[in-house]
């Protein structure tokens, strides 16, 4: 079970300069990845808003035209009834139609650059030292992975878009007001803009908070429980549940008062809007009754500019859920922005060249990451091609270290590093809850079916899987595999991350304690299948046990960090390390 974590810290505050920095480069990916159908979205946003305020309009002026050309016979002859209702119908069916493409635009591109993001983001964190960082809380991985990329589609779709849709509104109020008289078109675009905008951006303010808090509290629960449910076990024997019970009960009353607070900031921007709505129309119809006392309007014109005026505030309205999301959203952009930078490469690593070399090290010393001390100290090492090479000493003298650096899991505080490339086989076989095939293909992404059964047959397990499948299945690497590789006894397991690093098909294998928790007679399975792949290969293999040293031509004796001594095969000194060594 993971260690308890610590609930996230609040991140810094929205007038960091980074954060908009942060903001504007997240804002530069949507706008680079899918110009132009952002900017057709937002224009149909526009449209579908301006041809619903145009409906209503139309409909209040041809309704009062209507009645008042009722009221005698001539007039009622001669109103033309066709031009405006067939220019209701056809703003009814235009509206549907753009909100309907409106939706489909916007969503296709938001999630089209989400889907762009999410792959940026997990190739940030798949570098060695964020990948490593995130190990340490994979919660959080997955947390950051999905809801926070997610918390991003309000920047455009619940922000941007409604936020141009209603300045065009206000605009076209504007004008269309205007044309009736100057000052009510000036004064009602005014009010429109100071209270369409000022509520949502007094509600984003007082929401950032508690938005923040509602985001870190959903990232503390989900963490909990999980530790809770990984670790019901180990918690009953320490009597620790009832502790860990009210941990997740404290981070629920927490969300639960953050959610609150947002709900109250909610109601008061909806009572806001009805204010804003109420006094806006009380304002419109003492306007036109003015306009129409001195002659200005007729009654229709008057009935039109009403319902213009009412329906330019409604887009406003839809700002309400962007305001409400935008603290987790710009909380997101804090955390991914330096995920979705352009990573720097890492260092090149020298490739030994001649052909004779498999990894050479010179005065390498290597420090993990928030260590105070260096773990590697001044390593020379020369390891030639198909070499095979034990690195002994007691647990801690890192040589899981050593081989992590081969394997370019880590970077050398100093020093230099060539190797040719290297597979790892960790000393935990990682297998997921997924196909065989599915299993196999993360060492080869493109291999074929031919491919990934030829390597368990050099494993020796394409008999074991064909027994799965049991004939049900389209191809025998459809059979499913447990997570941890539930259903495969240990040696089994071992011989599938074989297969794997065989289909990686890299020249230097780094084996770190490969038979560690097998018994005798299946370790010596696994080893004989590692010895006959890794023929041709060169092979470093950490270890404390005299039968997979017994693989090697050389052993090397690693002590706090340094290489003390070396022995080749042959030599008497290497018997006696040999015999120092654990036995099966
Ligand atoms: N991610 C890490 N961060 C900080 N220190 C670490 C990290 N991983 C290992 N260490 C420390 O580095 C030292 C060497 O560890 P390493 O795992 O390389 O030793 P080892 O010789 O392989 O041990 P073992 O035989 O028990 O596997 C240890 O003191 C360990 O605590």
């Amino acid at each position: 079970m993971t260690a308890p974590a610590p609930a996230t810290p609040h991140r810094a505050p929205p007038r960091d300069p980074a954060l908009w920095r942060a903001l504007a480069a997240v804002l530069k990916l949507f706008w680079t990845g899918q110009r132009n159908r952002l900017l057709l979205g937002a224009a149909l946003a526009a449209f579908t808003v301006l041809a619903g305020i145009a409906l209503l309009g139309l409909s209040g002026w041809f309704i009062t035209a209507t009645a008042i050309a009722g009221a005698s016979a001539a007039t009622a002859l001669a109103f033309d009834v066709f031009a405006p209702s067939a220019g209701i119908r056809l703003l009814a069916l235009t509206r549907t139609a753009s909100r309907y493409g409106e939706r489909l635009v916007t969503h296709d591109a938001t999630f089209a650059v989400l889907a762009a993001l999410r792959e940026r983001a997990f190739r940030g964190w798949a570098q060695p030292g964020a990948a490593r960082r995130l190990l340490l809380r994979p919660a959080r991985l997955l947390f950051r992975l999905t809801s926070d990329i997610d918390a991003l589609d309000s920047l455009y779709l619940r922000i941007l878009v409604p936020a141009a849709a209603a300045l065009g509104a206000a605009l076209a109020a504007g004008v269309a007001l205007g044309l009736i008289n100057g000052w009510f078109g000036l004064l009602a675009a005014f009010w429109l803009l100071l209270a369409g905008l000022g509520a949502p951006a007094l509600a984003a303010r007082r929401a950032l908070a508690p938005s923040r808090r509602r985001s870190s509290g959903l990232e503390t629960l989900r963490q909990r429980i999980i530790e809770l449910s990984a670790g019901q076990t180990e918690l009953v024997m320490a009597g620790r549940m009832a502790a860990a019970q009210a941990r997740i009960a404290d981070a629920d009353a927490r969300l639960a008062r953050a959610d609150d607070a947002l709900n109250r900031i909610e109601a008061g921007v909806t009572a806001a809007f009805g204010v804003a709505t109420a006094a806006l129309l009380a304002a419109a119809l003492l306007t036109v009754a003015v306009l129409a006392e001195s002659g200005g309007v007729g009654a229709p014109v008057a009935a039109m500019a009403v319902l213009v005026a009412l329906a330019a505030l409604e887009p406003f309205a839809a700002l309400r859920r962007g305001a409400m999301e935008l603290g987790r959203a710009l909380l997101a952009v804090g955390r991914l922005a330096p995920r979705l930078a352009d990573q720097p490469a890492a260092p090149a690593r020298l490739r030994p060249g001649d052909g004779k070399t498999a990894a050479t090290l010179r005065g390498v010393c290597v420090r993990h990451p928030g260590a105070a001390r260096h773990v590697l100290v001044d390593i020379d090492l020369n390891v030639g091609a198909g070499e095979r090479v034990a690195v002994i000493g007691a647990s801690g003298a890192g040589k899981s270290t050593l081989l992590a650096l081969l394997a370019g899991e880590l970077e050398a505080t100093s020093g230099e590093v060539r190797n040719c490339p290297a597979s790892l086989l960790t000393q935990r076989t990682e297998l997921f809850q997924d196909t065989w095939r599915g299993n196999l293909q993360l060492a080869a992404p493109g291999a074929d079916d031919a491919a990934l059964m030829a390597a368990l047959a050099a494993v020796s397990l394409d008999d074991v899987v064909r027994d799965r499948a049991a004939g049900a299945l389209k191809s025998p690497l459809d059979a499913p595999l447990g997570e941890g590789g539930a259903g495969l006894s240990g040696g089994q397991g071992r011989r599938l991350a074989l297969a794997r690093l065989l289909l990686r098909d890299a020249p230097l294998w780094l084996l770190d304690e490969p038979t560690e928790a097998l018994d005798a007679a299946t370790a010596r399975e696994v080893l004989g299948c590692a010895a006959r792949l890794a023929e041709g290969r060169a092979l470093i293999i950490a270890t404390h046990l005299r039968r997979e040293a017994g693989l090697a031509d050389r052993l090397l004796v690693m002590d706090h960090g340094r290489l003390t001594a070396e022995a080749r095969r042959g030599e008497p000194a290497f018997d006696v390390l040999l015999a120092g060594l654990r036995p099966d």
